[in-house]
């Protein structure tokens, strides 16, 4: 149960503190870099080879601004490839999620909300889920504390008004 966590630059890290918490929680094995496409290219693709050939399972991919990461990470492999546009300096974010999700087709990033972190954690997990059938059980007993948690506030309020 291996994750690779891509994100453009290491000021991103503090956005994804919730990402790589979660992943951990579950049992997942996660290794984190900071390698621009931009700026590193040569050892981004290298990382990914890495990806390609060490049993990672899916890669997480996060970038602000123009996020050219996320789909060239997806251009050098056919793992699943998730992207968190991030907002950074300028335009809420927007100008990374336009960047991310316009792939053109045949070379999909599965793109997450903007500061999408904690779902890229979830939706690796699900698409694991599919080769590891404990980690299955252990998302549906997620969503079934996500469901009760839910009704108790349901509960709550219906008691105060
Ligand atoms: N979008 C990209 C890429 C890329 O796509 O290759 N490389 C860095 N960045 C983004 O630039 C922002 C500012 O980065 P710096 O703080 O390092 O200047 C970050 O949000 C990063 O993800």
């Amino acid at each position: 149960m291996k994750v690779a966590i891509i994100m453009g630059s290491a000021s991103d890290a503090d956005k994804m503190e919730a990402c790589i918490h979660i992943l951990k929680d579950f049992g997942a094995e996660v290794t984190v870099r900071a390698l621009s496409a931009h700026r590193a290219h040569k050892a981004l693709e290298e990382c990914v080879n890495e990806c390609n050939e060490n049993g990672t399972d899916v890669i997480i991919t996060a970038a602000g601004m123009a996020a050219a990461l996320p789909g060239v990470v997806a251009s050098m492999t056919v793992l699943p490839v998730i992207g968190v546009p991030l907002k950074a300096v300028a335009f809420d974010g927007l100008d990374a999620l336009m960047s991310i999700v316009q792939m053109p087709s045949g070379v999909p990033v599965a793109t997450v909300a903007i500061n999408g972190g904690k779902n890229a954690a979830y939706l690796a997990l699900q698409i694991m889920g599919i080769k590891y059938p404990k980690l299955s059980e252990k998302l549906k007993a997620f969503r079934k504390e996500q469901e009760d948690a839910c009704l108790k506030t349901d509960q709550d309020i219906r008691e105060r008004y």
